[in-house]
């Protein structure tokens, strides 16, 4: 019961201790990839009150900006867990990079994929929101004029642009699947996440392999936040809520372009629920 480790430059060796109690930095064993603005941040807020589960707070971006720094690199982020605790990240952007997959599987084909999904419609608006609430105000095209290509009349969608390319959820999947099978891979409602946290974070726990820490002990519906917030969380015993970026308001967006946007996405979201095997109910 003993374990030997190799020091970082290769050569000597040193005595540990009992297996596995000795906190150590390992590379995750699973990944939240995405999808930007659909519920990642609270997700991973959720899987952190349970116990078993370690995750690095901030969104390393080591697939998609800091691969060439190397795995150690990486390693060095996450923090210390103990043998049989889950170690986790989360970078939404993962999901839509096109290298991301095989790197992943070249550090570990058996990493578990999480994906929180949101209907793309108001993913996109949610998008521009946040890049609005970035920028000054007049200097930001409204959310029409950007995702229509000009002088179309909404009847050309523009999918050179961020926020709507990345909610074609089947192509970015389909990426992944040339790397992983579908059973490694999780997909959650974000739309479920907010109505129903509970329900969806005893299916994580399942197939993170976890106990049913998490319950519905651990939420409460915040009226003025319109969003479940936290009872109790590690280090926090008064309740709280995910920060003012989480659950801002929208602006009003022309209904015709919503809906042209909405007919933009039927198929793919058709193909998406074909490959997952879930129904999204996304209108
Ligand atoms: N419990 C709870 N509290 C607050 N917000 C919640 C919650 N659950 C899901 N959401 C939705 O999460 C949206 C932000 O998604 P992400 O965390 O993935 O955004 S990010 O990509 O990390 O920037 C955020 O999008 P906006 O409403 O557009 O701000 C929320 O709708």
């Amino acid at each position: 019961m003993f374990e030997l480790q190799v020091s970082e430059d290769g050569s000597k060796y040193r005595l540990l201790g009992v297996r596995g109690l000795r906190p150590v930095r390992r590379l995750p064993d699973a990944l939240l990839i995405g999808v930007k603005k659909s519920g990642t941040r609270a997700l991973l807020e959720f899987l952190r009150l349970h116990p078993d589960v370690r995750a690095a707070g901030s969104e390393i971006h080591f697939f998609d900006r800091h691969y060439h720094k190397g795995f150690n690199w990486y390693r060095k982020k996450m923090p210390p867990t103990i043998e049989g605790q889950v170690t986790m990240e989360k970078t939404p952007s993962y999901f839509v990079t096109k290298e991301v997959p095989y790197r992943v599987k070249r550090m570990n084909p058996d990493t578990k994929l999480l994906v929180v999904v949101r209907d793309p419609v108001t993913r996109a608006v949610s998008d521009y929101t946040q890049a609005a609430s970035k920028k000054n105000k007049s200097g930001m095209l409204n959310f029409e004029c950007l995702a229509f290509v000009k002088d179309s009349g909404y009847n050309v969608v523009d999918t050179s642009w961020g926020p709507v390319r990345i909610g074609v959820y089947a192509r970015h999947l389909t990426r992944w699947l040339r790397y992983f099978p579908l059973r490694q891979m999780m997909f959650i409602s974000g739309e479920r996440l907010i109505i129903d946290p509970a329900a969806e974070m005893a299916r994580v726990q399942d197939f993170l392999g976890l106990k049913r820490v998490v319950t519905e002990k651990h939420f409460y519906f915040n009226a003025t936040k319109g969003f479940p917030c936290l009872l109790k969380s590690e280090g926090r015993s008064t309740p709280h809520c995910l920060g003012k970026t989480k659950g801002r308001s929208h602006p009003r967006i022309d209904p015709k372009a919503l809906e042209k946007l909405r007919e933009f996405y039927k198929p793919f979201n058709l193909r998406f629920y074909q490959m997952t095997g879930i129904d999204f109910g996304w209108p």
